[in-house]
């Protein structure tokens, strides 16, 4: 290939990584390490990058086949893999299969809601049946899976996308929850009926027998580049709640939540073991956030996180600006996907695709979370009593810093 050719070929990736917001034409920050380090310099990288689990790799999973049919038939990534915990002599292991959904919606925004809404359900429909036929117990996908995030545009037209916890989004889990004995964790946009039709943030959790088990409500509200949800809903109501479920104790911190480490705090002091986290998020704001984050409420918490992210990129019929000098433009950017697990014990799985649909399926032993608590002690060396001191001080309008100045601050140095 002459150089003009290789170039122009040059150009092109490099146009379609950047409305992708790059990584350079690969599928993951792991494919492109992979790809292009040596093998012994690739599994040092990982040994710090991904961390050991009972001192190894993590392993992967064989699914039944119908799972890779489905991934080939429909075009979304679909990855295994499993977190052991030390064998116990007291204890039986409490292996957990959890399912993570990511995909980018379905039609483009300007087609009727209806069917925007009915082509998300018939998408996700195939990433569901792989999940249940693989046998996950566990499933949650991303934050307002089913609609776009128009939230970015201030319009109140999109709230038409709003349902109730019984609404059809729910039915149509429901469906999935019984057939597969599963329970399922769905994020929607909710309509509160019973007050005054308020506009909430809201992941339902389904039971394993297609009941509902209960609701949580976003805790912590983004204002910050394009994320104007404020617009829309205000912070929940519903606390820290965690579900006691067939297959384990589990909560929901949506998204943004994600910066605030006393809301990971408080599911762990209501004793979640594992914390889903699903989201809706763009490269250019936080990517490289978005493995630290996770990985250190995992670790701070000693519980898993299952950290889901929509792929992407959603245009909407008109331009918005945002108060940031920008010029004004159609869309959030490229939301990147890359939905991966978290252990306490500082592992974690690479990520999913960050440009295609996927189903993650992960398998747990949940003992692992107290056996990290009694290695490391977190809980035991916390010190609650002095934070809880310093923070009733802190939210008193008459609080000041305790801040001890140098008193030679401003001597001139000779
Ligand atoms: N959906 C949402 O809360 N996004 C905010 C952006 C971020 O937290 O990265």
């Amino acid at each position: 290939m002459d150089d003009t050719k290789r170039k122009e070929e040059e150009q092109v990736m490099s146009n379609e990584d950047d409305s992708k917001g790059s990584i350079c034409g690969y599928d993951s920050l792991h494919r492109l390490l992979k790809d292009n380090l040596k093998p012994h310099l690739f599994h040092e990288v990982s040994r710090l990058l991904t961390g050991l689990n009972c001192g190894k790799p993590l392993e992967t999973i064989v699914l039944p086949e119908l799972a890779s049919t489905l991934s080939a038939e429909h075009g979304f990534d679909l990855q295994a893999f499993c977190f052991q915990a030390d064998k116990e002599l007291l204890r039986e292991p409490r292996v957990v299969r959890v399912g993570l959904i990511q995909n980018s919606i379905a039609l483009p925004t300007t087609a009727h809601f209806a069917d925007q809404k009915k082509a998300i359900f018939d998408k996700l429909r195939p990433i569901i049946e792989a999940a249940g036929s693989s046998g996950v117990n566990i499933l949650c996908l991303q934050e307002a899976w089913m609609m776009p995030f128009a939230f970015c545009t201030r319009e109140k037209r999109w709230c038409e996308f709003a349902e109730p916890v019984d609404g059809e989004s729910t039915e149509f889990l429901q469906c999935f929850a019984l057939k597969y004995n599963m329970v399922i964790i769905s994020p929607i946009l909710e309509r509160d009926i019973n007050h005054g039709e308020v506009i909430w943030n809201t992941a339902v959790v389904i039971g394993n027998h297609g009941n509902v088990i209960g609701k949580h409500r976003k805790n912590h509200i983004p204002r910050v580049g394009d994320f104007n949800e404020s617009t829309y809903y205000m912070e929940g109501n519903t606390g820290h709640p965690v579900f006691e479920t067939a297959f384990g104790k589990i909560a929901i911190n949506i998204c943004y939540g994600r910066h605030h480490p006393l809301n990971w705090l408080a599911f762990g002091l209501n004793g979640a073991e594992i914390v889903f986290n699903p989201s809706a998020t763009v490269g250019e704001l936080s990517e490289p956030m978005w493995p630290i984050e996770a990985r250190n409420a995992a670790i701070a918490n000693s519980y898993f996180v299952a950290s889901i992210n929509r792929v992407g990129t959603e245009t909407f019929p008109n331009a918005f600006t945002s108060g940031d000098g920008k010029p004004a433009h159609a869309d959030f950017g490229h939301f990147y996907g890359s939905s991966h697990v978290s252990a306490p014990d500082s592992s974690c799985t690479p990520s999913l695709s960050r440009n295609r649909d996927g189903l993650l399926i992960t398998d747990m032993d949940l003992n692992l979370c107290r056996q990290v608590k009694d290695r490391w002690g977190f809980r035991m060396t916390a010190r609650y009593d002095m934070y809880a001191d310093t923070l009733a001080h802190y939210v008193k309008p008459d609080f000041e810093p305790q801040i001890i100045s140098d008193p030679l601050l401003h001597k001139k140095s000779l």
